[in-house]
């Protein structure tokens, strides 16, 4: 076996109780919210995969103090006015979007100026999309080309009004967050609703931000926020690979504990239950973000459609619902997902390729992807392309082949899921 390439053989079924990850967007804006927040706050069941380490390490930067045990991360900070850095601080923001474009957000409106630089993946995304509407703000920036490293000067922002020509809760976030240090008041318009998880935590945490009808407003923070303790519920996102391995494989059951029912993150499990899915959501308890159980077992599946005004809210599962389209019975059409060419890897061209690799009946659109099925797939050797959920929805499809899968720079599933394997080898029978 060639280094850093693991093989995933098929199994029987999938069985257990899993304890997933925190919830990787939600994790991120605590952490955030901790460092805005002036005094010490407490965040329990951090995602702790390197995303979200980048954003620890990035916070450190400005003077923020973390303590990380091991299911709860201890947080002081001198909140969002008293945050400090030196001339160019440089804040390396490795594999993760979020992480960027929500600081970049936060930057701005500070008296230094910063430097945000990523890797190889991160810096061939597009930041243009953040540049346009906090320049709009008064922000000033220099990049190349609208990628990384992008400057940050100081600024002093105002308020504006923008409609998002992109449905990117990133981009959303990035210009709430900019509002907060601006004069005036900030309104941000999504045609499409996308993930929410800023604007909840702005509400709890008692920051003035209103919505009407589809048009968010927040006003400058006048006030230092108080600390507070928050608990993450379970990823979503990840939960996706141990439903389709449950869907896919004959007698199987497992149960998902805590896991975010946040209507904006769980588009992918509605979808699947329409497409025959045998998935049950346990009643949410209601805290700032809903969260429940999920309990899922093998079904027989029909083949589904997703188009543009769907895909905010299943944009990260795409990957992993095309893998269960090779099994369901018919045509699924995946349309309107152009974004998916700018994540971590290019994933329309990812997913297809790691698919046909193996077996699949799969062609590729510009803005998606159409699938015939069911079709059988057979081992192979698939890259992860630098990817986290190209490398689970393959360590998911080894699960299902009729051969082993081997997947090679497998390791890339620590960016959000360092337990991914461990887990796989104790649900698979
Ligand atoms: O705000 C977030 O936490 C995220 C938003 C989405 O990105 P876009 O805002 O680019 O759609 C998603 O793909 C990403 O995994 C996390
Ligand atoms: C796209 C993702 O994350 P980010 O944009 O934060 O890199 C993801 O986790 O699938």
């Amino acid at each position: 076996m060639i280094e850093n390439t693991c093989q995933i053989t098929p199994a029987e079924r999938v069985r257990g109780n899993i304890t997933l990850p925190g919830d990787k967007s939600i994790s991120h804006r605590a952490l955030i919210f901790a460092a805005i927040a002036r005094g010490k706050s407490k965040i329990r069941y951090l995602n702790t995969g390197v995303d979200v380490l980048s954003t620890i390490a990035c916070l450190q930067k400005v003077g923020v103090h973390f303590q990380l045990g091991r299911y709860t991360v201890n947080v002081k900070s001198p909140g969002l006015h008293g945050w400090t850095g030196e001339d160019k601080t440089a804040f390396n923001c490795g594999n993760s979007g979020t992480t960027t474009r929500l600081l970049a957000g936060l930057l701005p409106g500070q008296s230094f100026e910063s430097v945000l630089y990523g890797d190889e993946s991160l810096s061939r995304r597009p930041m243009g999309r953040i540049i346009e509407p906090l320049s709009k703000m008064n922000a000033l920036f220099n990049s190349t080309d609208g990628h990384l490293p992008l400057t940050i000067f100081p600024s002093k922002l105002k308020g504006i009004r923008y409609t998002l020509p992109v449905a990117s809760a990133q981009v959303k976030s990035a210009i709430l967050l900019a509002g907060l240090l601006a004069e005036g008041k900030t309104h941000v318009t999504e045609p499409v609703q996308c993930r929410d998880h800023t604007e909840r935590m702005m509400k709890m945490l008692g920051i003035p931000i209103f919505k009407k009808k589809n048009t968010w407003t927040v006003h400058a923070l006048k006030r230092p926020i108080p600390g507070f303790e928050y608990n993450v519920p379970a990823d979503p996102s990840s939960a996706a690979f141990w439903v389709a391995a449950a869907l896919l494989l004959h007698k199987s059951r497992i149960v998902l504990s805590n896991v975010s029912l946040n209507p904006t993150r769980i588009a992918f499990l509605r979808l699947l239950q329409k497409a025959g899915a045998d998935i049950r959501c346990s009643e949410e308890t209601r805290s700032h973000e809903p969260y429940g159980d999920i309990v899922v077992k093998s079904s027989e599946l029909q083949g589904f459609s997703i188009s543009s005004r769907n895909i905010p809210g299943l944009i990260d599962e795409i990957p992993i619902l095309a893998l269960i389209a090779t099994q369901a019975k018919g045509m699924t059409r995946i349309r309107g997902a152009r974004e998916l060419r700018v994540k971590e890897s290019d994933r329309i061209a990812t997913t297809v390729a790691c698919l046909k690799t193996l077996g699949a009946e799969i062609e590729e659109h510009e803005d998606g992807m159409t699938i015939h099925g069911p079709t059988p797939l057979h081992g192979g050797t698939v890259k992860a392309y630098m990817d986290h959920r190209i490398a689970m929805t393959m360590a998911i499809a080894g699960l299902i082949a009729s051969d082993p899968v081997n997947i090679e720079d497998y390791s890339v599933v620590d960016i959000s899921y360092p337990d991914f394997f461990s887990t796989l080898e104790k649900i698979r029978q």
